[in-house]
Protein backbone atom coordinates (compact mmCIF):
# COMPACT_ATOMS: atom_id res chain seq x y z
CA UNK A 1 0.00 0.00 0.00
CA UNK A 2 1.01 3.39 -1.19
CA UNK A 3 1.47 5.61 2.14
CA UNK A 4 0.24 9.03 0.34
CA UNK A 5 -3.07 11.22 1.49
CA UNK A 6 -4.86 12.69 4.13
CA UNK A 7 -3.10 11.45 7.71
CA UNK A 8 -6.09 12.75 10.29
CA UNK A 9 -5.70 12.47 13.73
CA UNK A 10 -8.15 12.44 16.20
CA UNK A 11 -8.60 14.72 19.84
CA UNK A 12 -10.47 13.62 22.66
CA UNK A 13 -11.46 17.68 23.38
CA UNK A 14 -12.24 18.77 19.88
CA UNK A 15 -14.88 15.66 18.99
CA UNK A 16 -15.91 15.36 22.08
CA UNK A 17 -19.33 13.91 21.95
CA UNK A 18 -18.68 13.82 17.99
CA UNK A 19 -16.12 11.46 17.72
CA UNK A 20 -17.81 9.27 15.49
CA UNK A 21 -19.73 11.27 13.20
CA UNK A 22 -16.82 13.51 12.32
CA UNK A 23 -14.55 10.61 11.83
CA UNK A 24 -16.87 9.32 9.37
CA UNK A 25 -17.17 12.39 7.69
CA UNK A 26 -13.69 12.66 7.26
CA UNK A 27 -13.56 9.02 6.34
CA UNK A 28 -16.47 10.11 3.48
CA UNK A 29 -13.73 12.84 1.85
CA UNK A 30 -10.85 10.18 1.85
CA UNK A 31 -8.44 9.44 4.42
CA UNK A 32 -5.66 7.32 3.84
CA UNK A 33 -4.03 7.07 7.84
CA UNK A 34 -6.28 7.73 11.03
CA UNK A 35 -4.43 8.20 14.04
CA UNK A 36 -6.45 7.77 17.07
CA UNK A 37 -4.67 10.16 19.45
CA UNK A 38 -6.53 10.48 23.36
CA UNK A 39 -4.10 11.59 26.54
CA UNK A 40 -6.11 10.01 29.03
CA UNK A 41 -5.81 7.42 31.12
CA UNK A 42 -9.49 5.91 30.76
CA UNK A 43 -8.24 2.70 29.38
CA UNK A 44 -11.68 1.32 28.96
CA UNK A 45 -12.76 4.21 27.15
CA UNK A 46 -9.57 4.41 24.92
CA UNK A 47 -10.05 0.53 24.17
CA UNK A 48 -14.05 0.85 23.64
CA UNK A 49 -13.27 4.54 20.96
CA UNK A 50 -10.32 2.51 19.16
CA UNK A 51 -12.36 -0.59 18.53
CA UNK A 52 -15.58 1.65 17.30
CA UNK A 53 -12.32 3.30 14.96
CA UNK A 54 -11.30 0.39 13.79
CA UNK A 55 -14.65 -1.20 12.51
CA UNK A 56 -15.29 2.02 10.65
CA UNK A 57 -12.12 2.18 8.62
CA UNK A 58 -12.40 -1.44 8.03
CA UNK A 59 -15.64 -0.22 6.30
CA UNK A 60 -13.65 3.08 4.67
CA UNK A 61 -10.59 0.64 3.49
CA UNK A 62 -8.47 3.33 5.71
CA UNK A 63 -5.54 2.45 8.18
CA UNK A 64 -6.29 3.00 11.81
CA UNK A 65 -3.01 3.94 13.71
CA UNK A 66 -2.67 4.26 17.55
CA UNK A 67 -0.86 7.06 19.23
CA UNK A 68 1.79 5.86 21.93
CA UNK A 69 -0.24 2.42 22.31
CA UNK A 70 1.63 -0.47 20.99
CA UNK A 71 -0.24 -2.75 23.15
CA UNK A 72 -3.41 -1.45 22.79
CA UNK A 73 -2.28 -1.29 18.78
CA UNK A 74 -1.27 -5.44 18.74
CA UNK A 75 -4.73 -5.97 20.68
CA UNK A 76 -6.58 -4.21 17.63
CA UNK A 77 -4.15 -5.51 14.76
CA UNK A 78 -3.31 -1.97 13.94
CA UNK A 79 -0.33 -0.16 13.40
CA UNK A 80 1.05 2.66 15.89
CA UNK A 81 2.63 5.87 16.01
CA UNK A 82 5.48 6.42 18.66
CA UNK A 83 7.48 9.05 19.47
CA UNK A 84 10.80 9.99 21.06
CA UNK A 85 9.50 9.42 24.69
CA UNK A 86 6.78 6.51 23.76
CA UNK A 87 9.28 2.95 23.91
CA UNK A 88 11.17 2.19 21.24
CA UNK A 89 10.41 0.79 17.30
CA UNK A 90 12.46 -2.42 17.16
CA UNK A 91 9.99 -4.23 20.03
CA UNK A 92 7.14 -2.68 18.35
CA UNK A 93 7.76 -4.00 14.95
CA UNK A 94 7.99 -7.45 16.87
CA UNK A 95 5.16 -7.11 18.77
CA UNK A 96 2.96 -5.97 15.62
CA UNK A 97 4.71 -7.88 13.09
CA UNK A 98 6.25 -7.00 9.69
CA UNK A 99 2.66 -6.01 7.95
CA UNK A 100 2.15 -2.84 10.61
CA UNK A 101 2.17 0.57 9.93
CA UNK A 102 4.54 1.80 12.46
CA UNK A 103 5.29 5.80 12.47
CA UNK A 104 7.78 7.38 14.09
CA UNK A 105 8.40 11.16 15.61
CA UNK A 106 11.27 12.58 14.28
CA UNK A 107 10.95 16.59 15.18
CA UNK A 108 13.44 18.33 12.54
CA UNK A 109 16.14 15.73 13.15
CA UNK A 110 17.41 13.89 9.96
CA UNK A 111 19.21 11.56 12.07
CA UNK A 112 15.97 10.46 14.34
CA UNK A 113 14.84 9.62 10.66
CA UNK A 114 17.97 7.86 9.59
CA UNK A 115 17.90 6.00 12.73
CA UNK A 116 13.91 5.30 12.63
CA UNK A 117 13.93 3.80 9.14
CA UNK A 118 16.89 1.42 10.27
CA UNK A 119 14.64 -0.14 13.30
CA UNK A 120 11.96 -0.39 10.95
CA UNK A 121 9.55 2.54 10.42
CA UNK A 122 6.87 2.40 8.10
CA UNK A 123 6.97 5.86 7.86
CA UNK A 124 8.69 9.29 9.68
CA UNK A 125 7.06 12.70 11.07
CA UNK A 126 8.51 16.18 10.94
CA UNK A 127 7.09 19.09 12.29
CA UNK A 128 5.65 21.18 13.65
CA UNK A 129 5.59 23.85 10.56
CA UNK A 130 3.18 25.60 11.47
CA UNK A 131 1.41 27.24 14.78
CA UNK A 132 -0.69 24.35 16.54
CA UNK A 133 -3.62 24.77 17.93
CA UNK A 134 -2.88 21.58 19.56
CA UNK A 135 0.50 21.17 20.57
CA UNK A 136 1.48 24.94 20.69
CA UNK A 137 4.92 24.21 22.81
CA UNK A 138 6.38 21.53 19.95
CA UNK A 139 9.59 22.11 18.58
CA UNK A 140 9.64 23.69 14.38
CA UNK A 141 10.60 22.59 11.58
CA UNK A 142 11.42 24.22 8.49
CA UNK A 143 10.81 23.50 4.68
CA UNK A 144 14.48 22.90 3.83
CA UNK A 145 14.73 20.01 6.11
CA UNK A 146 12.41 18.68 4.11
CA UNK A 147 14.24 19.00 0.47
CA UNK A 148 17.40 17.06 2.66
CA UNK A 149 14.83 14.18 3.92
CA UNK A 150 13.69 13.72 0.78
CA UNK A 151 16.68 13.22 -0.97
CA UNK A 152 18.40 11.07 2.20
CA UNK A 153 15.25 9.10 2.92
CA UNK A 154 13.41 6.20 0.99
CA UNK A 155 10.79 5.96 3.35
CA UNK A 156 7.41 8.03 3.13
CA UNK A 157 7.37 11.83 4.27
CA UNK A 158 4.92 13.37 7.07
CA UNK A 159 4.36 16.16 8.25
CA UNK A 160 2.52 17.51 10.84
CA UNK A 161 1.80 20.84 13.21
CA UNK A 162 -0.81 23.78 12.42
CA UNK A 163 -1.34 22.47 8.61
CA UNK A 164 -4.38 23.83 7.54
CA UNK A 165 -6.00 23.84 3.49
CA UNK A 166 -4.40 27.32 3.02
CA UNK A 167 -0.59 26.12 4.61
CA UNK A 168 -0.27 22.92 2.68
CA UNK A 169 0.37 23.28 -0.68
CA UNK A 170 3.99 24.38 0.10
CA UNK A 171 4.79 20.92 1.85
CA UNK A 172 3.36 18.98 -0.69
CA UNK A 173 5.68 20.94 -3.26
CA UNK A 174 8.89 20.26 -0.55
CA UNK A 175 8.52 16.18 -0.71
CA UNK A 176 5.58 15.80 1.81
CA UNK A 177 3.64 12.35 1.37
CA UNK A 178 1.16 12.40 4.02
CA UNK A 179 -0.38 15.77 5.87
CA UNK A 180 -1.39 14.70 9.26
CA UNK A 181 -3.99 17.13 10.42
CA UNK A 182 -6.00 17.39 13.69
CA UNK A 183 -7.75 21.08 13.94
CA UNK A 184 -6.89 22.09 10.02
CA UNK A 185 -9.62 19.32 9.69
CA UNK A 186 -11.49 18.27 12.74
CA UNK A 187 -11.80 22.29 13.32
CA UNK A 188 -14.85 22.39 10.94
CA UNK A 189 -18.33 23.90 11.87
CA UNK A 190 -20.22 21.01 10.58
CA UNK A 191 -19.31 17.28 9.55
CA UNK A 192 -20.24 18.38 5.47
CA UNK A 193 -17.43 20.97 6.31
CA UNK A 194 -15.18 18.16 7.40
CA UNK A 195 -15.62 15.66 4.64
CA UNK A 196 -15.37 19.28 1.93
CA UNK A 197 -12.01 19.56 3.45
CA UNK A 198 -10.82 15.87 3.15
CA UNK A 199 -11.30 16.27 -0.37
CA UNK A 200 -9.43 19.37 -0.82
CA UNK A 201 -6.51 18.01 1.41
CA UNK A 202 -6.64 14.84 -1.04
CA UNK A 203 -6.52 17.34 -4.33
CA UNK A 204 -3.97 19.09 -3.06
CA UNK A 205 -1.23 15.20 -2.88
CA UNK A 206 -2.46 14.71 -6.46
CA UNK A 207 0.47 15.77 -7.85
C1 LIG B 1 1.87 11.67 12.55
C2 LIG B 1 2.34 12.13 13.88
N1 LIG B 1 3.48 12.83 13.98
C3 LIG B 1 3.91 13.24 15.17
C4 LIG B 1 3.20 12.97 16.30
C5 LIG B 1 3.69 13.41 17.65
O1 LIG B 1 4.07 12.31 18.43
P1 LIG B 1 4.73 12.57 19.88
O2 LIG B 1 5.95 13.38 19.71
O3 LIG B 1 4.86 11.27 20.56
O4 LIG B 1 3.64 13.46 20.62
P2 LIG B 1 2.15 13.04 21.03
O5 LIG B 1 1.29 13.06 19.82
O6 LIG B 1 2.16 11.67 21.63
O7 LIG B 1 1.73 14.10 22.01
C6 LIG B 1 2.02 12.23 16.17
N2 LIG B 1 1.25 11.91 17.22
N3 LIG B 1 1.61 11.82 14.95
C1 LIG C 1 0.45 15.86 17.87
C2 LIG C 1 1.39 16.81 17.24
N1 LIG C 1 2.73 16.53 17.10
C3 LIG C 1 3.40 17.54 16.55
C4 LIG C 1 4.85 17.52 16.29
O1 LIG C 1 5.38 18.52 15.79
O2 LIG C 1 5.44 16.49 16.55
S1 LIG C 1 2.41 18.86 16.18
C5 LIG C 1 1.05 18.05 16.77
C6 LIG C 1 -0.32 18.66 16.78
C7 LIG C 1 -1.02 18.55 15.43
O3 LIG C 1 -2.27 19.13 15.53
P1 LIG C 1 -2.71 20.38 14.66
O4 LIG C 1 -2.91 19.89 13.27
O5 LIG C 1 -4.01 20.83 15.30
O6 LIG C 1 -1.66 21.43 14.78
MG1 LIG D 1 3.58 10.18 21.61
Amino acid sequence: MKLRGLYAITDSHLLDGKLLEYVEAALQGGVTLLQYRDKSSDEARRLREAEALRDLCERYNTRLIINDDAELAARLNVGVHLGQTDGPLTPARALLGSRAIIGSTCHAQLELAEQAAKEGASYVAFGRFFNSNTKPGAPTCSLELLDQARQQLHLPICAIGGITLDNAAPLVAHGVDLLAVVHGLFGAQSAAEVTRRARAFNELLKV
